[in-house]
Formats: structure tokens, C-alpha cells, sequence
């Protein structure tokens, strides 16, 4: 079955990052994945374009892109009415204005959900053997039934691949006379296993989510033997995306700040919740109404899923152009959201995408490898706060990455409008280590933390006083039990309230101020990512070595760090101790920062 997508395919004629000698195996890739056909037809046509390339940048519009069927409902003027006009669509050296187009989901998951990998396969890519396989499926959800006698259905706005979203006018109840948006997925779609949990995931998710101001309100569920029908919130603005075009690529920093605010804003409190979307991209926001100032509200949780403070996901989910790099690495968790948000906020901020070829292998390579270019127009009239900003969104080290709740308090969007952030799940994270280590680490951390920017200082700041410290300026386990409870929706109920203060245990018994807190719950790894890390770390190293150096001998950092009986501690830590007075070294004291080892650590030593 080929995919069904209701819009066009994105224009495949730019130059990528990719090297022209990779195309070979690309090609060869193509014929193992589902979407062979697409994929090389397009090539014909790119071909075609790039012989006949036109400027067409003469429209404030994009010729190719055919807007999705909620404009022609909802926009009076829609920007544009035309198929693809191969002879349109701009040619290589148009570079760097090169504007998004609808994203595609990435092959191997589109074929995982329809059953189309060979079954080997199917067990290497997660170990699920079988679950792609036709057993009978259930696909009784247990939603409400009877939708055709409380809704009349109206003409379709949109439509994805799992399914297709029309206007409906609610007939009975609370909502009578209101019209609602219906998106329905026909249950002959869902052939595996995988599909038929992606839905029940979706509406478990925005049912337990519902009530953010930037997510759609969600109404109810139903179901008949051929669909299953989400009831939500009708959004009459059309998609982000179709705004980006419409604008022809770029916006003002101020504007792109209104649109970044409100995406971080519920990407934050999704994540708080236990939950990450997966698949953010500009298609996946929808305005409320035509009107310019309109909210920004998240839709399509459909690949989204619950993960815990210390999981790793490892299912390669999302649309290439998007997909963050420890996803294709398999082992990810909510940090991939936030790559992909970075990748939306260069979009707006330059009108091109971050990571571009022509295939998407080569997407893969680009993002796994390239850096994006901050050097072209119209970057350098940028500010130097924006430029930061999508750098720390688009770290390729997730543990660099800044958290949604973080880029909230980043200089360039913090001066807009008294931004309130929300708490963040990473200082749960950071604190559970800290109180685990030993306290030559803390001793370590706290002469770090005396190193601290105001700008650091302002998000930590922040998030102590979400958690409410008692009138001596400390916080107890108590009050982050209640903080934890008054920020949670259901999908945080279900059990991660007490699995963070299960691993917050040691803090039962005493309580914390605010420059315990700063040793705790700071990143050694985004302060390592920073260009000023080395005189951050050097001014620490000197504040460590008046207030927390000590001797340690060589088996006692050893088991400090975790590491295991089989590295040869003498010869990996000899420069580790300073040979004079036994005491930790520069080198030791970076180290040590870090805590216990992880197994990359000690490959990388
Ligand atoms: N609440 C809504 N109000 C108006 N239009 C909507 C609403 N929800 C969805 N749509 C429209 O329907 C389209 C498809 O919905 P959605 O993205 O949820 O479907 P999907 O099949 O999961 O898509 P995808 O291919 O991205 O996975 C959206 O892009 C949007 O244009
Ligand atoms: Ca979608
Ligand atoms: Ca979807």
C-alpha cells in the first residue's frame, strides 16, 4: 500500500550536506523501505527541476506546496492554489533560502506499523519478534459508542497518514451546537499490533494531558467497528507550517519568539508529565484562529509515549528532517523533543531547514554529522542571544542539550513577556546523582557551582522557588512531594510522583538551601558545552583546591567513580592524583565532576 499523504512531497531538488558519492548506496537503501516508488519518482521530477529551474521567489508564496484542506476551509485568501510546479521550484543555488515542506514520517517506522518488515528484521530492530505479525488483532478500544447519533459530521481539514480530520457539529450534550474537530482513524489501517497501541497510546495521552493552554483540548473517544473517531477542539488557524510558508520562510525575532514561548511552554509540561511527543514538527501545531496573535496548540500525540526520568526509548520514531541523532542511535528520552524544537526555531529564524539531502539516508548523515550553518545571511543580523539559543536546542550530545524548561529561561526568550518556566524533571535527575555521591564530589560541585553565571543562576533560582522552600530558605522531601503533586496531570499520577522520591530518598532525613541546591542540581555536562567551560572549570579547580581537595589514594577514587575491576586503575588514573600531596589533580578534579563512570566514560578514557 502506498503512503497516503495529503499533501505533496517537499520539492527534492536542493543540494544536501550529504556527499554526491554516497548516492549509490542510498539508492540501494531505497529499495529495502517502504516508499520506494515515491522516493524514485520524485528523483525523475527533481531531474526534471533542476533543468528547467525558474526563480520563484517572485510570490511571497511557495509554488510547490499545496497548503493542507483546513485553508481553503478556514483561509479566505489561501496563499496558494497550485499543485507542484516542477518548473517552479527552486533550483540549487538558492541555497540557503531553501523553505520547509511537509515532513514525512521515517520509513522504517511507517513499515513497522503496516507490517512490511521481513521478520528478521523486524526482531533487530527491537527485539519484538512477532509483534508485527498478523495474529488476530484486538482493536477494541473500549470507547464511548453511538458518535453518528451526537455529531454530525462536516468536510475534512486535514489529513495524516494514520488518518484524517474533519469538522464536525456536536448534536447533543454539554457541547451542543459547537462544532469540534474529529479526527478519525480507520481501524482497516491499523494491521499490527504497534498501530492499534499508537492509538490507544494517543488517546490515553491527550486524555491525561488535556487542560494546557497550548494543547489541544481533547473531548472524548468514540468508536464503531470501522473507525475510531478523537474528539477535540476544532483550530480554525491552519498549521504552523502553512504560516511559515506564507510568510516566504522567515520571521522577526520577536515573532519567532511568540511561536517558540508557546511550543516550549507545553513541550515543558509534557515532559514534566512523563511524556514525550515524538514527532514535534510545524505540521503538528495548529493555530486556534486566522487571527495573527492566535494561541499555538499542539495536536497529533499519535507517536508519543510515556518514558521515566532514567529510561531510554529505543524505537526510531518521528519525520527525518526533525529526528534527533540519539534517536537514530536508539536510546533516547526527552531531550529528543527539544533537538526537534531546535530545528523548528532555525526554520523560523532563517527560513531554511538545519539538516537537508536529498534522501533520507542522507537526512540521517546530515543530522548524525553536520553542523548546521550559523556563518550565511541571515544569520550574522541575528542576534548574538538567538544564535545561542538554537545552538543549545541543536547540541548533538542530548546531555548538552538545554531542557525545554531551561530554553524557557534562555536570555533570548526570557525577556519576552515575564515568560513563567515551568519545573524541570532534570533537577529530579541531577539531585538523585548528587545525593548518591560521595562528598569529595559534592565538595567538587559546590565549588562549580560558586562559578555559576547570573544567567545559570536565574533558571536555578527559578525552579528552587517552584518547589516552595520552607521560610528558612530550605526545601525538605516534602516539599517537593507537594510541588511534584501540584503540577501533576494523571499521566504523572500513574507512578512517577513516587518513583522521583524513591530515588530522592536521602534527602528524608535533612533539607536543602539554596546553595546545596546550585551543587546539585547544575549540569557538569552543559556547562562542558559552553565556550567559557575551560575558565569555569579552571576558576572552580582553585575555589576546590582552598575549600574540599584532599588526599585519596588511587583505589579509593577508583571506587568512587564506579570504575570496574578490570580497568587498570594505576595506569588510568596515575595523572588523576597529583604526585606531590596525593590530592586531586586538575584533570582528577574534571573527572570526578562527573561522577560515577558510565561505560562510555571509560571507553572514552
Ligand atoms: N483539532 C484540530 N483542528 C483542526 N484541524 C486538525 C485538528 N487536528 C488535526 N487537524 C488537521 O488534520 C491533520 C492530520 O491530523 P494528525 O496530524 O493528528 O494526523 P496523523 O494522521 O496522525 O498525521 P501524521 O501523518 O503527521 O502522523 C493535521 O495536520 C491538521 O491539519
Ligand atoms: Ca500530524
Ligand atoms: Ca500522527
Amino acid at each position: 500500500m502506498g503512503i497516503c499523504s495529503g499533501k505533496p512531497l517537499p520539492p527534492q531538488n536542493e543540494s544536501g550536506s550529504d556527499s554526491p558519492s554516497s548516492k549509490k548506496k542510498e539508492d540501494k537503501e531505497v529499495k529495502h523501505e517502504d516508499g520506494e516508488k515515491e522516493e524514485k519518482g520524485m528523483r525523475k521530477e527533481a531531474v526534471a527541476e533542476e533543468k528547467g529551474g525558474s526563480k520563484p521567489w517572485a510570490s511571497p508564496f511557495f509554488p510547490f506546496y499545496t497548503p493542507s484542506p483546513a485553508h481553503s476551509l478556514f483561509w479566505k485568501k489561501s496563499p496558494s492554489n497550485g499543485r507542484v510546479s516542477a518548473s517552479a521550484t527552486p533550483g540549487r543555488f538558492f541555497k540557503p533560502f531553501l523553505p520547509p515542506s511537509p515532513a514525512k514520517h521515517i520509513r522504517a517506522l511507517l513499515a513497522r506499523r503496516q507490517g512490511l518488515l521481513k521478520s528478521n528484521e523486524a526482531a533487530i530492530s527491537d527485539g519484538e519478534v512477532g509483534r508485527g505479525s498478523a495474529v488476530a488483532l484486538d482493536k477494541n478500544f473500549g470507547f464511548s459508542k453511538g458518535f453518528e447519533s451526537k455529531y454530525e459530521l462536516g468536510e475534512e481539514v486535514g489529513r495524516g497518514h494514520f488518518g484524517y480530520t474533519c469538522c464536525a457539529r456536536s448534536k447533543k450534550g454539554e457541547l451542543k451546537g459547537e462544532m469540534v474537530a474529529v479526527k478519525i482513524i480507520p481501524k482497516a489501517k491499523m494491521t499490527t499490533s504497534i498501530a492499534v497501541e499508537d492509538v490507544r497510546r494517543e488517546v490515553k495521552i491527550l486524555r491525561a494531558l488535556t487542560g494546557h493552554d497550548n494543547l489541544v483540548q481533547f473531548f472524548d473517544a468514540y468508536e464503531d467497528s470501522e473507525n475510531v473517531y478523537i474528539i477535540m477542539e476544532l483550530c480554525e488557524g491552519g498549521e504552523l507550517l502553512d504560516r511559515i510558508l506564507s510568510r516566504g520562510g522567515k520571521y522577526s525575532e520577536e515573532d519567532a519568539k511568540t511561536v517558540m514561548v508557546q511550543i516550549l511552554k507545553v513541550v515543558a509540561f509534557c515532559h514534566l508529565q512523563g511524556v514525550v511527543h515524538r514527532d514535534l514538527k510545524p505540521e503538528n501545531f495548529l493555530f486556534t484562529s486566522k487571527v495573527e496573535s492566535s494561541q499555538l496548540k499542539a495536536i497529533d500525540f499519535g507517536l508519543s509515549d510515556f518514558v521515566k526520568p532514567d529510561e531510554r526509548l529505543n524505537d526510531i520514531v518521528g519525520s527525518a528532517y526533525y529526528v534527533a541523532p540519539e534517536v537514530l542511535h536508539r536510546s533516547y528520552g526527552t531531550e529528543a523533543d527539544v533537538w526537534s524544537i531546535g530545528v523548528i526555531a532555525f526554520i523560523l529564524l532563517c527560513g531554511s531547514r538545519p539538516f537537508w539531502a536529498r534522501t533520507e539516508s542522507g537526512i540521517f548523515r546530515a543530522v548524525l554529522k553536520a553542523d548546521p550553518s550559523f556563518n550565511e545571511p541571515p544569520w550574522p543580523s541575528l542576534s548574538l542571544e538567538a544564535k545561542d539559543f538554537v545552538k543549545r536546542l541543536l547540541s548533538k550530545d542530548p546531555r548538552r542539550r538545554m531542557t525545554a524548561a531551561q530554553a524557557l529561561s534562555h536570555p533570548w526568550i526570557r525577556s519576552y513577556n515575564n515568560v513563567r518556566v515551568p519545573l524541570d524533571n532534570l533537577i529530579f535527575r541531577l539531585m538523585k546523582v548528587y545525593m548518591r555521591s560521595s562528598s569529595l564530589r559534592k565538595a567538587a560541585l559546590r565549588a562549580l557551582s560558586k562559578t555559576l553565571t547570573m544567567d545559570d543562576l536565574v533558571y536555578l533560582k527559578g525552579q528552587f522557588s517552584l518547589l516552595e522552600p520552607n521560610k528558612n530558605g530550605c526545601i525538605t522531601l516534602e516539599n517537593i512531594r507537594m510541588a511534584l503533586l501540584k503540577h501533576a496531570t494523571d499521566a504523572m499520577k500513574e507512578s512517577r510522583i513516587q518513583d522521583i522520591l524513591t530515588s530522592l530518598n536521602a534527602l528524608q532525613y535533612r533539607r536543602m538551601d539554596f546553595d546545596e541546591f546550585c551543587a546539585a542540581a547544575l549540569s557538569v555536562h552543559q556547562l562542558e558545552g559552553l565556550d567559557r567551560w575551560e575558565q569555569h572549570a579552571r576558576h572552580a579547580y582553585d575555589l576546590f583546591e582552598k575549600d574540599g581537595n584532599r588526599a585519596i589514594v588511587i583505589e579509593e577514587l577508583a571506587s568512587e567513580l564506579h570504575l570496574s575491576p578490570s580497568v587498570p586503575v594505576h595506569a588510568v588514573l596515575h595523572d588523576w592524583i597529583r604526585h606531590t600531596d596525593g590530592k586531586l589533580s586538575f584533570l582528577g578534579f574534571l573527572k570526578l565532576l562527573h561522577g560515577p563512570s558510565s561505560h562510555a566514560f571509560i571507553k572514552a578514557h
